[in-house]
């Protein structure tokens, strides 16, 4: 049986139906095992009865590549809603879902269709979309955000095999994070929002550098080749990606230092997309304007090089956006409220609350400069998307909508 049609027979059908035997979000697991060259699948054909939530999921999707920051901003994006996320307790502990009360983040990771030798044997790498099961990942999204269970493989990092799959329920919100959440036409349809974080070359390579190195022990030059060799796939298969994405986070050596080549001060800048549904770009004192600030002086301290913001309309892959976007770096996160109160449709619920995530996540990578702003603001936005689109089903436009 076709690897995907496995799959398909065994999602859970019963979005409403049940008998419940299942808690919501549990993971259980199946050791029914099937081989191909290649690979290895688990699976089996089982019909469970489960429980369900009424409302169905909304879709997020979250493409970047391997140590661009993914995880981070899906810390971020998971305590805004207010929980902190966990892997599915008493399931695989190498498992890569990350499952909160309102959230279920999922890695499309697991839906490589061949394992580490797998992919040697065939000289492939996993950005390849030779190495994916895109019509797995498609039957699985759209049952999902149908209301129905899945049965989702995974993708075990620490043995490079594909381990029992894992029963993943239908949440409030749910996340897929990877290389190719916007690859697949289809795929990409289900999307409600989606978001690309864009790291330039130099700068994805201090972040390698910096984790390889200190925490697994890396050396410089394998660094330096396992990124030459991801090159040429990531800029066939994953790169062009972000034309598709809804909002952009890209980050870029600053400007701010000549010649700089330390990759400590980032220019990062946030592209949003005029015209998607329930979604309002951020503005920067006056909406449609184009402006540069530099808020250094008598409310915000500034160290060598300083701090810039710039915002204005764009074009981006022949669509209207407006471009938010910060150079340099925060010297006190808590007057971060002085640049918060210059901005406007940040989707918050209260005066100063982008500024409490910040603080509150002050130890995450980035949280001293643009990457954590936006990060923390998309979040707000997708938080607010998600109400609207809960309001709009409901049959009652909140006020954002009507904007
Ligand atoms: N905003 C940031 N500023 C500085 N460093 C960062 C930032 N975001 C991520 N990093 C660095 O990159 C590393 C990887 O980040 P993270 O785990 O969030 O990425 P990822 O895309 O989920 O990675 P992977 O796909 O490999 O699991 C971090 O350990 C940190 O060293
Ligand atoms: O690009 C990646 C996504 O995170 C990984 O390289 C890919 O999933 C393969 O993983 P591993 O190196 O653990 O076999």
């Amino acid at each position: 049986m076709a690897i995907s049609s496995l799959h398909a027979t065994t999602s859970l059908h019963s979005p409403c139906t049940t008998n419940t035997s299942f808690r919501q979000n549990q993971v259980i697991f199946f050791t029914t095992r099937s081989n191909r060259r290649g690979s290895t699948r688990y699976g089996g054909a089982r019909t469970f009865q489960v429980s369900c939530s009424v409302d169905k999921p909304v879709v997020i999707g979250l493409a970047a590549d391997s140590g661009c920051g993914k995880s981070t901003f899906m810390r971020r994006l998971t305590s805004v809603f207010g929980g902190a996320a966990e892997p599915p307790k008493g399931g695989n502990p190498d498992s890569n879902t990350l499952i909160s009360d309102t959230t279920t983040v999922i890695c499309l990771d697991d839906y490589h269709s061949l394992d580490r030798t797998g992919r040697k044997e065939k000289g492939v790498t996993a950005l390849d979309p030779r190495a994916n099961d895109f019509d797995l990942m498609y039957e699985q999204v759209k049952a999902i955000k149908e209301g129905k269970a899945i049965e989702k493989p995974i993708y075990n990092h620490v043995t490079g095999l594909l381990d029992p799959p894992e029963l993943i329920q239908p949440p409030k919100i749910f996340v897929i994070e990877g290389l190719h959440p916007m690859f697949d036409e289809r795929v990409r349809d289900l999307l409600d929002f989606s978001i690309y974080l864009d790291i330039s070359d130099e700068v994805k390579f201090a972040w390698k550098i910096q984790r390889d190195m200190a925490e697994r022990g890396h050396s410089l030059e394998s660094i330096k080749a396992s990124i030459e060799a991801r090159k040429p796939d990531f800029d066939a298969f994953i790169d062009p990606q972000k034309q598709y994405a809804d909002a952009v986070i890209e980050v870029l050596p600053t400007q701010l230092i000549p010649d700089d080549n330390e990759g400590k001060v980032l220019r990062v800048k946030l592209i949003m997309k005029e015209g998607v549904k329930n979604f309002n770009p951020v503005y920067l004192f006056d909406e449609g304007s184009s402006i540069t600030w530099v808020p250094c002086g008598r409310k915000l301290t500034c160290s060598y090089p300083g701090i810039k913001f710039a915002y204005g309309p764009d074009t981006y892959f022949g669509h209207e956006v407006s471009v938010l976007e910060m150079d340099g770096q925060f010297d006190r996160l808590d007057e971060l409220i002085y640049v918060e109160s210059h901005l406007s449709n940040l989707s918050t619920k209260f005066y100063g609350e982008v500024t409490q995530q910040m603080l509150k996540h002050a130890d995450f990578p980035g949280s001293n400069n643009g990457t954590g702003l936006f990060q923390t603001i998309v979040g707000l936005k997708i938080r607010d998307l998600y109400e609207q689109i809960i309001a709009e089903r409901a049959g009652a436009p909140t006020e954002a909508a009507k904007v």
